[in-house]
């Protein structure tokens, strides 16, 4: 390694939540939205523990040793998922779902737009969220135009 030459690196850190939902868009009629989410779209609702994996990446720091303090980052996940997540009805609960439908895809933008508010700018770089052991996303950030 040159002297000058900085080593970039990934830290993780996981959380759970317990969290109930229902899947239902106001864009379609009852009967569209029994058939598309089946059980999902039951109206009272049902529950998931779900896990979320927050990727960090950044320069590792010379004198600290570290990309960011895993200290610093649990306090940006509390605040950024378990206070507004955590022992939620996300529909009722979370503002950002009253219009919002709340599938992991979307627990998974939420998440990342609250701790890109939180971050140090450009760190964050993947969040990664377990909605049942079989089923996960992975949002980076990623947009594009629409249908594309
Ligand atoms: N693209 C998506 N599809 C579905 C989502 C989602 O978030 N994104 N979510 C659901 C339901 O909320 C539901 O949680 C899925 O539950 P379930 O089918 O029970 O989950 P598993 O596949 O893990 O359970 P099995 O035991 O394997 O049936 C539906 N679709
Ligand atoms: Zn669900």
């Amino acid at each position: 390694m040159s002297p000058r030459s900085a080593r970039l690196a990934r830290l993780s850190r996981s959380v759970t939540f317990s969290a109930c939902h229902r899947l239902h868009s106001k864009s379609l009629s009852d009967e569209e939205n029994l058939k598309l989410f089946g059980k999902c779209n039951n109206p009272n609702g049902h529950g998931h523990n779900y896990k979320v994996t927050v990727t960090v990446r950044g320069q590792i720091d010379p004198v600290s040793g570290m990309v960011m303090n895993l200290t610093d980052l649990k306090e940006y996940m509390q605040e950024g998922i378990m206070e507004p997540l955590d022992h939620k009805n996300l529909d009722e609960d979370v503002p950002y779902f009253a219009e919002v439908v709340s599938t992991t895809e979307n627990v998974a933008v939420f998440i990342w737009e609250n701790l890109q508010r939180l971050l140090p700018p450009g760190i964050l770089y993947k969040v990664k969220v377990h909605e049942t052991e079989q089923n996960v996303v992975v949002y980076k950030g990623e947009e594009t135009t629409a249908g594309k």
